[in-house]
């Protein structure tokens, strides 16, 4: 269980985004969070993904409580979280092929495995592997970030707005990519959408803020 506690988290002092909420991500299943625009979702996506520290309350990864968030957040804990925002393009280095994009986590870890398996299930053939994010789609490029997500096999993946900016078809092949690694590898998800539909279709539970 990916779980956040009495959740008191913002931005600017004095005012809270979050006010003592909890959250629940069960291993297995895909759990929805939905709720208006700036009513706190991606900040919930920060917290559990241990991207910002909350003010007040606790965030566990598998029982452990989290005492470091941002580049004090712990591997073993941070690397069990994999997270894919709304928007690809600002998410990656420009520089780098889709190839590259895929494999950054395992090169950041010293690792050397083989990603072809991976870019098979996200739907990126070999030809746009070579290709730059200037040079595909955004749906394109949001798969290479799905892959990216999913490449050290984290327990939890958290996917903030993943298909907002994308059309029904790879809507549905990435939902179905996310659904494979629950039922393959049992991860726990977070998503995050203000499309409710989207959510009664995909998600077991929704939570609502
Ligand atoms: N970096 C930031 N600095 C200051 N305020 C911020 C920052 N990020 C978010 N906020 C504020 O925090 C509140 C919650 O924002 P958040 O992005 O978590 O909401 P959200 O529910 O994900 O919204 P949306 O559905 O529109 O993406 C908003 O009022 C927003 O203006």
């Amino acid at each position: 269980m990916l779980s956040g506690t009495g959740l008191v988290a913002g931005y600017r002092k004095g005012v809270a985004v979050l006010d003592g909420i909890d959250v629940e991500v069960p291993a297995g299943r895909v759990t929805g969070l939905a709720g208006p625009s700036g009513c706190g979702k991606s900040t919930v996506a920060r917290v559990l993904g241990l991207l910002q520290r909350p003010w007040e309350g606790r965030v566990s990864v598998d029982g452990d409580v989290v005492d470091g968030f941002r580049h004090s957040a712990p591997r073993a804990q941070r690397t069990a979280i994999g997270m894919v925002f709304q928007q690809p393009r600002p998410a990656v280095d420009p520089r780098f092929t889709l190839h590259e994009v895929v494999a950054e986590p395992l090169r950041a870890t010293g690792r050397s495995e083989p990603i072809e398996a991976l870019t098979e299930q996200v739907g990126l053939t070999a030809e746009l592997l070579r290709r730059r994010p200037h040079e595909v789609s955004d749906g394109q490029l949001q798969r290479a970030c799905l892959g990216r997500a999913l490449a050290l096999r984290p327990r939890y993946l958290i996917c903030d707005e993943m298909t907002a900016m994308l059309d029904a078809s790879t809507t549905a092949a990435l939902v179905r990519v996310v659904d494979r690694q629950v039922e393959e590898h049992g991860t726990g998800v977070l998503a995050i959408s203000h499309d409710e539909a989207l959510l009664e279709r995909w998600a077991g539970r929704v939570l609502r803020i």
